[in-house]
């Protein structure tokens, strides 16, 4: 598969496949110098099988040596020891136009984490909201260019829904995710692009699929293979999406849309069901004069 890229990337640049466009991005970043799986709290999880954390360490600097290689900003958050999953940046908070909706987490075992992410927001001068109901993050809220996509039925309570739409200023669409493998919306669904996503059906009730086919008719469908290496916990920049090497047929249809993939190897993180997307959570800051 690595050596069908070359060739795939020249008749990207020479087809009809649009022009993508990079926008720079601010992600915060949390090194998993303290990762191991000492609890269960997803089917991904197995406390009896080692890990290994010099490894997860290496396979997370390869991460942000990416974003830093393509022109991204990485900000770093300290790890807290006793706080293993603490790596998974991407639940420690939602952040729209420079507002930071604070994470609340289900499980006790992640809940300091919570304040911990909001600590260094407040530090920075952010607005921080602190809502009611259990919400994890970028887990659950995923911010496309009109409006933010919400999971619910595993982790974050639907009635925090409406305090993100109150507090971020964008609607925000309930989604039901229905099968515990994928227990947060970005394990199910990844946005690509302002108004593209790729997500796998099997994810969602009936209902929320058909929203999605609604709102996304030209969307990628993945398969219930490429989501269980976890190939929609991806991240992307408008152009390149960094996701796990082996969401082959993902790969191939973000090729065709004119996107560049590249493969990540986060397996020891996959031992806790997080990968690239789970370790990053981006900082939108408010623009000047325009709309994100
Ligand atoms: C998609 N995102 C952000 C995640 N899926 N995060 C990974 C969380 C993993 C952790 N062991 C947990 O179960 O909470």
């Amino acid at each position: 598969m690595q050596q069908d890229i070359p060739a795939r990337q020249a008749a990207a640049t020479t087809g009809e496949r649009p022009v993508r466009t990079v926008r720079p991005r601010r992600y915060l970043m949390c090194a998993p110098v303290h990762f191991d799986v000492v609890y269960s709290i997803n089917p991904w999880m197995e406390p009896e099988k080692p890990t290994d954390t010099e490894l997860a360490v290496a396979q997370w600097e390869r991460l942000r040596s990416l974003y830093l290689g393509l022109g991204h900003q990485v900000e770093l958050i300290d790890p807290i020891p006793g706080l293993p999953d603490m790596v998974f940046a991407a639940n420690g908070a939602t952040v729209v136009d420079g507002k930071v909706l604070a994470s609340r987490f289900r499980h006790a075992q992640r809940v300091d984490e919570g304040p911990a992410y909001a600590t260094w927001f407040r530090d920075r001068g952010y607005e921080v909201f602190d809502g009611a109901h259990i919400n994890e993050g970028e887990g659950d809220y995923l911010v496309t260019g009109d409006r933010i996509l919400a999971g619910t039925g595993f982790r974050t309570d639907r009635r925090s829904h409406a305090e993100a739409e109150r507090f971020l200023g964008r609607p925000v669409v309930t989604l039901d995710l229905i099968d515990p493998r994928f227990y947060h919306l970005d394990t199910a669904l990844a946005v690509l692009d302002h108004e593209e996503v790729m997500y796998y059906p099997g994810a969602f009730s009936a209902e929320s699929r058909r929203t999605l086919r609604e709102l996304y008719p030209d969307a990628i469908l993945a398969t219930e293979e490429d989501a269980a290496v976890f190939g929609l916990n991806a991240v992307s920049d408008g152009r390149h999406v960094l996701l796990p090497e082996q969401a082959s047929h993902l790969i191939d249809a973000l090729w065709s849309r004119g996107f560049v993939p590249i493969g990540v190897d986060l397996s020891e993180l996959l031992k806790s069901g997080g990968s690239s997307k789970c370790c990053t959570l981006e900082i939108r800051d408010r623009v000047p004069g325009a709309s994100a």
